[in-house]
């Protein structure tokens, strides 16, 4: 059995588990992919802290759920931008970002039938998790490219240096576990 960091979300007991990023640092791994109590808890608490706004965006893949549910009980409009292209998608355009979870270079992708809807529009930009933040900045650089208002950051955890930040709005803070 590995080891656990528990704690309470939104009013849901869990245990996340301890993961290995790098040869220097350990994660609590929190994934609400499956998870329809937190899902559905974590997007109340988090509406209920947040700026009116017209549109939620988020990152493939983990903040999806939140953003889905945000969206449901609120403002019924939310754009999720991609980390790969599908045929489907028409005159995509792309930011680059690399997050603590990964050791390369991803690609984050809006195709013109999100970004069409996106100028003027006052965006709340969430995700499960933010770290070092460059998700976040990714996200924000594609909405203002195509003229969203940013008028928040929200997310569940908090963790690093995202935790003192005063624009980012947050459940809870997550540790960092250093080795
Ligand atoms: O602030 P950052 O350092 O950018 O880290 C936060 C990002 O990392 C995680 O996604 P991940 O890259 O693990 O991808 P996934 O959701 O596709 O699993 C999380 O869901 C955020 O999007
Ligand atoms: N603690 C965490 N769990 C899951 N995804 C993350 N992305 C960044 N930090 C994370």
């Amino acid at each position: 059995m590995g080891e656990y960091y528990k704690m309470t979300i939104a009013g849901c007991e869990r245990e996340l588990p301890i993961c290995p990023i790098s040869d220097t640092l350990d994660i609590a791994g929190f994934v609400m992919l499956g998870d329809v109590e937190i899902t559905e808890k974590t997007a109340a608490a988090l509406l209920a802290k947040c700026p009116e706004h017209d549109v939620v965006v988020t990152a493939e893949t983990k903040g999806i759920p939140l953003c889905y549910e945000m969206a449901r009980q609120g403002c019924r409009r939310y754009i999720v931008a991609r980390k790969s292209v599908k045929a489907y998608m028409r005159n995509p355009i792309h930011v680059e970002v690399k997050s603590i979870t990964t050791d390369h270079v991803q690609k984050l992708y809006l195709a013109e039938d999100d970004y069409r809807g996106l100028n003027g529009k006052r965006v709340l930009i969430v995700d499960d998790v933010i770290s070092t933040g460059e998700s976040l900045a990714a996200m924000e650089d594609l909405v203002r490219q195509f003229g969203g208002n940013i008028v928040g950051r929200a997310c569940v955890l908090a963790e690093g240096d995202a935790k003192d930040r005063e624009d980012i709005i947050y459940l809870e803070p997550l540790p960092l576990f250093f080795k």
